[in-house]
This record gives C-alpha cells, sequence and structure tokens, in this order.
C-alpha cells in the first residue's frame, strides 16, 4: 500500500535542439535523479497523466479526461511507437470506481498516445514505454474548453481513493507545462485548414507530420535566439506553481483559471492539469512531501522545465 509520485516537463525538443552543455547537463542530472528515484521505489504499476497535441485526440470528441484501456504510441518526434502495457481488466475497475464518484471520466478501447504522454517513461526506463504496466489517462491540456482546476483535483482525487486501500506500489506520473507557448494552432484564430487538422487530423502523412515538426524545431530555434513570435516563458509563473505543489495543499490549484493561464503563462502552460491531477490522486492517498525539485526556463525546449518527486509522509 504505497504510493508515490514523478511530475516532469516534456518536451519533444530535448533531441531537437542544443541548449548550452551546462543546461544539457543540468536537465539530465534531473533525468537521473528521477530514473533512481523511480527505480528504488520501484512501482508495480504507473498511472500516467498525460496531455495530448491533437495526434491522440481531436475536436471531432475531446473528452476532458479519458483512460485507456488499450493503448498505442503515435511515435511523433519519434516517441514511442508501440502499444503500451496496460492491465485492461485494471483499467475498467478504475473507470467504474471513478464514475461511481460522479466524475465523468472517458473511456477508450484504442487510445492513441504522444509524446507529451509517454515521454517520461521513456525517460525512465530507456526509451521502452511498455517497461511497466501503465493506466494511461488523458488530461485535456490544449484544447478548449478546459473544466475548472477544481474539476482536475476531484478527478485526480478519486483515482487516487481507488489506490488508496490497493496493496501495489503505485507511482503517478504527470507529464507537462510549465509555462509555455510551442507554435500548436488555437482552433479560435485558426484557419480552416488548421481546423480541419484540428477536428480531424489523426494519422497524418509523412510529409504533414514532418512539416508540423520542422516548425517546432524552427520556432524553438528562434525563440531560443530571441526572434520567435511566441509568448515568452514565465518563471515567476512557474515557481508559484511548484510552491503550490510544494506545499501539499491542493486546493492551492483552483485559483487557476483557463484564461489567466493563457495571459500570463502561454497556451501550453495548460499542461499543468497533467501535474493537478497526479498532486491530487497522491494527496487522496495521504499527506504528502515533495523530495526534489528542479526547475529551469530552458527557451531551447519551449519549456519551463521542471521535474519533481514526492512520497507519501513516512513512506
Ligand atoms: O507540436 C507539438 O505537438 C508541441 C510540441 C511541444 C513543444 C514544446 C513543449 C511541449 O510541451 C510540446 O509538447
Ligand atoms: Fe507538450
Amino acid at each position: 500500500m504505497t504510493q508515490a509520485l514523478l511530475c516532469m516537463s516534456h518536451s519533444p525538443l530535448l533531441d531537437h535542439a542544443d541548449p548550452p552543455d551546462e543546461v544539457k547537463a543540468a536537465v539530465e542530472a534531473s533525468f537521473e535523479h528521477a530514473r533512481t528515484f523511480v527505480h528504488d521505489f520501484a512501482p508495480d504499476l504507473v498511472v500516467n497523466f498525460g496531455p495530448d497535441h491533437f495526434n491522440g485526440f481531436f475536436y471531432d470528441l475531446m473528452p476532458p479526461f479519458c483512460l485507456g484501456y488499450r493503448a498505442h504510441g503515435t511515435g511523433d518526434y519519434d516517441s514511442y511507437a508501440g502499444d503500451l502495457d496496460v492491465p485492461a481488466s485494471r483499467a475498467e475497475d478504475l473507470a467504474q470506481f471513478v464514475i461511481d464518484r460522479g466524475i465523468d471520466l472517458a473511456i477508450s478501447r484504442r487510445m492513441e498516445v504522444d509524446h507529451g504522454a509517454v515521454q517520461p517513461m521513456e525517460i525512465l526506463y530507456d526509451g521502452d514505454a511498455a517497461a511497466k504496466p501503465v493506466l494511461p489517462v488523458f488530461v485535456n491540456s490544449v484544447a478548449r474548453p478546459f473544466v475548472p482546476m477544481s474539476r482536475v483535483r476531484a478527478f485526480g482525487r478519486a483515482v487516487g481513493e481507488y489506490f488508496r486501500a490497493v496493496d501495489e506500489r503505485v507511482l503517478f506520473i504527470g507529464s507537462g507545462g510549465l509555462s509555455h507557448d510551442p507554435p500548436v494552432p488555437q482552433f479560435a484564430t485558426a484557419t480552416d485548414a488548421q481546423r480541419e487538422f484540428l477536428t480531424a487530423g489523426r494519422h497524418p502523412t509523412a510529409e504533414a507530420r514532418a512539416a508540423r515538426q520542422a516548425g517546432t524545431i524552427e520556432t524553438a530555434r528562434k525563440f531560443a535566439a530571441g526572434e520567435a513570435d511566441i509568448m515568452d516563458l514565465n518563471p515567476d509563473w512557474d515557481r508559484e506553481f511548484l510552491a503550490v505543489c510544494r506545499s501539499g495543499r491542493v486546493e492551492g490549484f483552483d485559483r487557476y483559471t483557463a484564461d489567466e493561464m493563457d495571459a500570463v503563462a502561454g497556451h501550453s502552460s495548460h499542461e499543468v492539469r497533467t501535474w493537478v491531477a497526479a498532486y491530487s490522486a497522491l494527496r487522496a492517498c495521504g499527506a504528502y512531501e515533495v523530495t526534489y525539485e528542479f526547475y529551469r526556463p530552458i527557451r531551447e525546449y519551449i519549456a519551463g522545465f521542471a521535474v519533481t518527486t514526492a512520497i507519501l509522509n513516512g513512506g
């Protein structure tokens, strides 16, 4: 009966950008810390709260939360492209438990997960996102409308309550954030062609995918050179968010609104919803302590880049 947490930013630019050596070394050291933490904890099961960037979820059907009974990596940006190891009957059981608590969780029997969902497991397990049994949980983090943070917290709490009394070592992962504004189109300001992609862009051609990825890589290069027209990172906002995580008072997440986050932290800052779900799940298992925190604003990666670990008090 024990649970732990790893929340970390992701970036598809880790292998497609070149920050100063000192930055790369600091990030790699944080990954090494995460690996040691997780390998020491030795989870039996991972609950992976991940976003999606219009690779697996589109506006033809966009739920706030979705649990995969099966899941397959889309391989965008050369991320993991195989099946995840999902214990389907556990997933069914968890879905019923969460729904019974009044949270309208969607399910998928054939979910597709992108770099945002699989990158933490890839980093932990030498590229193998199927190295551990995982319950893959999509948390909508790029596609308005967004549910209030209080609902993300209630969702995370319901997931945590399921595991509180389970005799298994469970690692909650949250993937994304913190402040950042990468070039993902917003429906409200998109062209007709972009709107078609955002609505029904599943399984793009190799050319379309390559063009999209090249655009992100070019934006990152310009951003690092001070030439991109995306919003800047917001280290103050990032540090304040980390302080809420550290406080152990997950109700503190409720004051974050989508409009303000767009205005001050960028359109992809909503990825911290995965952290809110993961921290709320851990909190539902007991009072916790953050045992590690890494933070750097890294323009080359277009990310307020953070890694945190947490354990239950006395755990
Ligand atoms: O093209 C995309 O899918 C966006 C890629 C992307 C870039 C920087 C930070 C992220 O978190 C991220 O996901
Ligand atoms: Fe992302």
